[in-house]
């Protein structure tokens, strides 16, 4: 699993109810037992487990394995090379070892401030090989280069002769890649949580030992589900970052009768926090399109639709953006049908379709292509893929067989493209190869128009700001239902489009809290 994805599940736990603590508590005790049964098999007996912990949770994991490995009769000694623990969690645990004084159990824990410290462990100058070494000085959390007190401790765990156990990633290792830039401990074996982190899966087996996952009681749902964890996705701005830095976006849509549409999804871009919004949109929409919306950047073509001899203006515009959402209020002709076509062939940035795009888009033109979101609802699915059998996206369902089932029939069809598919409903599905997500955010409400342009708004604008196609599509749906549930609040079903789109900057601001 990738680290970011397991960043993200664990927080998704804290939004079913099932506390981070909780789950260090789990990692500990699984990680005891590992350490339990290895030292049983390598040694016959108990022995001494020596325990380095770092700053984080990797060494919150070790702090809980010390009191179960206690609790059987292990002496453990902790090597802490960090004593400002960073992890709430972490502290917590490091607290209730502190605690246990004056002692009743053979715990020693050692604050190693200094290389002289570290030096002078026991570990570095011992000859003896009937011991345990836990490392647990980084995990997911490892960033740069190493400190050079980690850096000296992974050498001398590296020299020494005990058995050597890695709490779910070897430190020093990439925990995404398997490379390993400077150092990192050389294990025995490789303890993961829930599942094997990509990077130890990828790396040489002599660089991680035997692997063992241990299962922490993270539930299926908590990595399907879409949550506030998904925020984590989103990466900081860059401080000297400038106008144009953070996503520069067109939306292709309006005619005659629809100029709402292409403003709502561009006003909604922005509001996802898009840098600049072009909208490119026959004369009567575009006119009406400026003047309700000073913030988008509008382009007006000739004549009451769009059509393809468009195409060559419409194509300059996009060489110049990040990513591209065709379809808004864009309406149905068939010198419209061309013009898509035509786009969707030449465009090579990422590209949402949506409502009118869909209905005129052939599916042979992006079936190779895997920069692009579908954004249909159950109907617009069917008539998009040309399904002919019974196809509900019914996942409030009563037994597990029911949803998995659901989900199977809608890979299959999913399946014959390379892109990612957002099938709306009251559920959303987030479709792309075998991955899936669900979201759960929104409300009936939102069954007012225009709140599907402010989706394909929000997704487009993710997507210029350099988000993967699968994960806008994630965070696009989870980020224009909090905002929808936003706008209910304070006017219950009567809100409008707009209304929601108004929330969408604060939603996202407290999701990244
Ligand atoms: N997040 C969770 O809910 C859970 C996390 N667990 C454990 O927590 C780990 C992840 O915890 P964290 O995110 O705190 O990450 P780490 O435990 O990997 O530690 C990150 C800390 O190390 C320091 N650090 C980062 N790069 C460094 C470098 N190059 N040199 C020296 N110090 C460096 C940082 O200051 C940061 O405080 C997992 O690998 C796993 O072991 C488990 O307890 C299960 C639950
Ligand atoms: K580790």
């Amino acid at each position: 699993m990738n680290p970011i994805d397991m960043m993200v599940t664990d927080n998704n736990c804290e939004y079913l109810g099932l506390s981070r603590l909780c789950l260090m508590e789990s990692a500990g005790k699984s990680l005891a037992e590992e350490v339990g049964k290895i030292a049983v098999y390598t040694f016959s007996k108990p022995v001494k487990v020596v325990i380095f912990t770092g700053s984080g949770g990797n060494g919150g994991d070790g702090f809980v394995a010390a009191r179960y490995l206690l609790n059987r009769g292990y002496d453990v000694d902790i090597y802490m090379l960090k004593d400002n623990i960073r992890s709430p969690y972490s502290k917590t645990n490091l607290e209730i070892l502190q605690n246990m004084k004056p002692r009743l159990s053979r715990l020693n824990i050692y604050n190693l401030k200094t290389l002289e410290d570290i030096d002078n462990c026991e570990v570095a100058k011992s000859n003896d090989s009937e011991y345990v070494i836990v490392d647990g000085l980084l995990g997911t959390g490892i960033n740069g280069n190493l400190q050079t007190n980690i850096r000296r401790a992974i050498e001398i765990i590296n020299e020494s002769k005990g058995v050597k156990i890695s709490v779910d990633v070897p430190s020093g290792m990439d925990p995404l890649t398997g490379e390993i830039s400077d150092l990192a401990v050389v294990p025995d074996y490789t303890i993961s949580f829930h599942k094997i982190k990509t990077g130890v899966r990828e790396a040489d087996e002599e660089l991680v030992g035997g692997l063992v996952t241990a299962d922490i009681g993270i539930p299926f749902e908590a990595e399907y589900f879409i949550n506030y964890g998904d925020f984590l996705r989103l990466k900081n701005r860059d401080l000297s970052s400038h106008k144009g830095n953070n996503g520069r976006l067109l939306v292709i849509g309006g005619s005659k009768d629809y100029s709402g549409a292409p403003a709502i999804a561009g006003m909604a871009a922005i509001g996802a926090g898009a840098d600049l919004v072009y909208v490119a949109s026959p004369q009567k929409s575009a006119e009406a399109i400026k003047s309700t919306s000073p913030d988008l950047i509008v382009k007006s073509l000739d004549g009451d639709k769009l059509s393809l001899n468009h195409s060559q203006e419409i194509l300059e515009l996009a060489d110049n953006v990040d990513a591209v959402l065709i379809g808004p209020g864009a309406g149905i002709d068939e010198e419209t049908s061309k013009l898509f076509n035509v786009l969707v062939a030449k465009i090579k940035k990422p590209i949402v379709l949506d409502a009118d795009a869909l209905k005129q888009v052939e599916l042979k033109l992006i079936e190779s292509r895997d920069d692009i979101i579908l954004t249909p609802h159950i109907f617009e699915f069917k008539s998009f893929f040309n399904v002919t059998d019974e196809l509900k996206l019914d996942l409030d369902s009563y037994d597990f067989n029911h949803v998995d089932e659901n989900i199977t029939q809608f890979q299959k069809i999913t399946r014959q493209i390379k892109g990612t598919v957002i099938v709306k409903g009251q559920y959303d599905l987030i479709l792309s190869g075998t991955k899936f997500r669900i979201n759960k955010s929104g409300n009936p409400g939102m069954t007012v128009g225009g709140t599907g342009d402010a989706l394909a708004g929000i997704t487009v604008s993710l997507l210029s700001q350099g988000l993967s196609t699968f994960d806008s599509a994630c965070l696009g749906v989870f980020i224009n239902g909090l905002a929808g549930d936003e706008a209910y609040k304070t006017k219950g079903n009567g809100f409008s489009a707009t209304d929601l789109v108004s929330y969408i900057g604060s939603v996202m601001k407290d999701g990244l809290c």
